[in-house]
């Protein structure tokens, strides 16, 4: 090889110098995280190892004042360490919403934000008012953005005042979705229609299920990853894509809600009422309907792909389709998401956003990059 090539990257400095001196926008901002499930403890494993390196390099603070549970909460006034050790806080307190909010948001107008990771319409109720009362919200949890209009309206106009809010993760979660249609409508481009496969669930399932294991041990496993949401069902019954549907939808200013969504549901009826523990115990009746599927796959000599679209009049649809495995959804592996967007600029040849639609490691970081979008905008306080 030349010897004028490129250095080799070992050759090269090890990292570049940060852009901003950090002493110059020295910001705290207080963090109460809600939701320490599957993506909530491991964004507060991340937000601990980026501590130090955010401190230094970009002059944030960030201090966990809480972390509340469906039912316990822990606050540092009660547990001083709980900044350094995050889940194994000892002293806990029950979970009372309104009480850890006013604690996060503090007495002294300090720059306050709560990171909700649940998927609680109880939770998702507060936003308003706490963007109202200047906290700044970040979520994966769909509910907010997906839900009444009305409640996603004053959302909306709570954040032009208040706190701000991010959801990012809530469509295709750490992909650059939501952020890529803002742009779009921000420069003056226009949606015609969006068509794609937004769950990472069943596109990991369609890809992995070729009959040999069953379909409800697959769908077990794509739980234990973390890949489904709490309640699997969300994920086959459609209403999670659906979600997404709607969230992209109103960003483009179409005031879609869930009941205009024509959606197929994978969940048999009988299964469809049942208490989440007695239908995860039931998972196997799934298995005949599904083996049925497939069979009408391979006859036609395609493949399975759970795909989604909204077009220019507002209808929008979920289903389960039979594609030919010469289609470009064909060739998508493990959770694999797709975004294709049709706008006035990208008319005859759509924008793509494509890569891993579900996971806790890839929905925290989906989430960590909101919060540091709303930390880059803080103005610095004594
Ligand atoms: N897992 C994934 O790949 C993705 C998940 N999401 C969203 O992230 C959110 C969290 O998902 P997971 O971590 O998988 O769920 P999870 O079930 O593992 O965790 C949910 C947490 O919320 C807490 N919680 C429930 N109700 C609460 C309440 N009323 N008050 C306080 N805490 C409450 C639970 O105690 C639990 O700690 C969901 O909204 C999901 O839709 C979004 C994108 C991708
Ligand atoms: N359960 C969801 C998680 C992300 O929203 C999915 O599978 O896509």
């Amino acid at each position: 090889m030349d010897s004028c090539a490129l250095p080799l990257i070992a050759e090269l400095p090890h990292r570049l110098p940060p852009l901003q001196a950090a002493s110059s926008r020295r910001r705290t901002l207080a963090i109460g995280l809600i939701g320490p499930g599957r993506v909530g403890s491991v964004l507060l494993a991340q937000l601990r190892a980026a501590q130090e390196r955010l401190s230094r390099e970009a002059g944030l603070e960030l201090k966990l004042c809480g972390v509340a549970a469906s039912r316990r909460m822990w606050l540092d006034c009660d547990d001083p360490e709980l900044n350094a050790r995050h889940d194994c806080a000892q002293t806990w307190r029950p979970t009372d919403l309104d009480q850890f909010a006013a604690y996060i948001r503090g007495e002294d107008q300090r720059h306050a934000m709560l990171i909700d990771c649940s998927a609680s319409e109880t939770v998702a109720s507060q936003y308003p008012y706490w963007l109202a009362s200047g906290l700044h919200v970040v979520t994966p949890n769909k509910v907010a953005s997906s839900g009444p209009l009305s409640r996603w309206q004053s959302i909306r106009a709570a954040s032009h005042h208040g706190g701000r809010f991010r959801y990012e993760a809530t469509v295709c979660a750490g992909l650059p979705v939501v952020q890529t249609l803002r742009d779009l409508l921000d420069t003056g481009d226009q949606l015609l229609s969006v068509e794609g496969m937004f769950s990472g669930t069943l596109a990991w399932l369609c890809c992995q299920y070729d009959g040999k294991r069953p379909f409800s041990t697959l769908l077990r496993e794509a739980h234990a990853l973390g890949y489904t949401e709490p309640d699997p069902r969300d994920d086959l019954s459609g209403t999670d894509v659906a979600r997404k549907l709607v969230i992209l939808a109103r960003e483009a200013g179409w005031p879609l809600s869930l009941q205009d969504v024509a959606v197929e549901s994978l969940v048999p009826q009988h299964l469809a009422e049942l208490p989440l523990e007695s239908f995860m115990e039931r998972l196997d009746e799934l298995d005949e309907p599904m083996a049925e599927r497939l069979a009408l796959a391979h006859g036609e000599h395609g493949v399975l792909r759970h795909v989604a679209s909204l077009d220019r009049d507002g209808h929008a649809q979920v289903r389960l389709h039979v594609l030919p495995s010469s289609h470009a959804f064909a060739h998508t592996r493990l959770t694999d998401n797709i975004v294709q967007f049709h706008t006035q600029r990208y008319r005859d040849n759509p924008l793509l956003v494509q890569g891993p639609g579900a996971g806790p490691e890839v929905t925290a970081a989906g989430v960590f990059a909101d919060l540091l979008r709303i930390a880059e905008s803080l103005e610095v306080r004594a």
